[in-house]
């Protein structure tokens, strides 16, 4: 049994005042294994945030099953214990890393408190401890304990917000963009570093990005979303080498790298659009 399993996930937002209701999510299933990284990509609006949001619990499905590691997360978690065990499921970085973290607290205090409020410390020593475990697991030093999140750069901050998710052990960090917002060189630090941590972890990864260059960095597996269906799944490499779908293929051309020709985007996607209109949706 994989450790993620998502079956016929289906998700539409109605829009109300005789607008067309959204299908983000459409009978959509995919599996995590163990200690893998999966790359969910998409163009915006392809339902990669709505997927990410109901495996944490941050946003309900209208129908299907999702499974971590045994246990039914569509389920509202009803008690401590089992908001508990919920958190210790899945884990979630933002894009923005500041609606995560508190604003007030020296970001040392705030890895202690989520140590001891998960049970991942006995006692202020234990957590003391354990929250400059977790800084330096994501290179940061004791003097940035002492800082607040604001007082941190963008890179520095992320790197908090990812020791906060890993401060709970949970079996799978779901990642949202987590890279978007930094700038290159800082990007290339923390994928090293999600790296490193799944290596000496075996936590699994969820990476949603638009950026196919950050995925293949990360990631062993990809799948492609398209208006909430996986149009195409598969080893990275393989995926962006010789995409099979004619929308793989499209973000593919769409990635800027050595062979970038944006005419023939333009092209393809108006080729592709005109298609699409025609295909009735799934
Ligand atoms: N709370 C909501 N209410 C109404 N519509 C929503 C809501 N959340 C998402 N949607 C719609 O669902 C669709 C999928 O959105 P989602 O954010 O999951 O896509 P995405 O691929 O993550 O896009 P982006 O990369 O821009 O975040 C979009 O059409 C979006 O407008």
């Amino acid at each position: 049994m994989s450790l993620v399993e998502v079956t016929e996930l289906h998700r539409v937002f109605q829009m109300g005042r005789g607008a067309e209701d959204v299908t983000a999510v459409n009978r959509t299933s995919f599996s995590i294994e163990a200690g893998e990284a999966l790359g969910l990509v998409g163009e915006s609006g392809s339902g990669k945030s709505t997927i990410a949001r109901i495996l944490v619990g941050l946003e309900r499905a209208d129908s299907g099953e999702a499974l971590i590691d045994g246990a039914d997360v569509l389920r509202p978690a009803r008690g401590r214990g089992a908001r508990l065990a919920r958190a210790r499921a899945a884990q979630m970085v933002f894009q923005d890393p500041n609606g995560s973290l508190d604003r007030r607290l020296a970001v040392g205090e705030m890895l202690q408190r989520t140590l001891l409020q998960h049970g991942r410390a006995s006692g202020r020593a234990e957590a003391r401890s354990g929250a400059l475990r977790l800084l330096d697991r994501v290179r940061l030093t004791e003097r940035q304990a002492a800082a607040r999140p604001h007082e941190l750069s963008g890179g520095q901050r992320q790197r908090v917000a990812i020791a906060r998710a890993l401060a709970v052990e949970p079996k799978l960090v779901v990642l949202d963009e987590a890279v978007s917002a930094l700038d290159v060189s800082v990007q290339a630090q923390v994928l090293d570093l999600l790296a490193e941590i799944q290596r000496d972890s075996g936590v699994s990864y969820l990476f949603v990005s638009h950026d196919l260059a950050v995925v293949q960095e990360l990631c062993q597996r990809v799948i492609v979303l398209f208006r909430g269906s996986i149009v195409e799944q598969g080893a990275t490499g393989r995926v962006l080498e010789a995409p099979e779908h004619p929308y793989s293929q499209l973000l593919v051309a769409s990635t800027p790298g050595p062979d970038w020709d944006p005419e023939r985007v333009v092209r393809d996607r108006m080729t592709f659009t005109q298609r699409m209109s025609v295909v009735p949706e799934a």
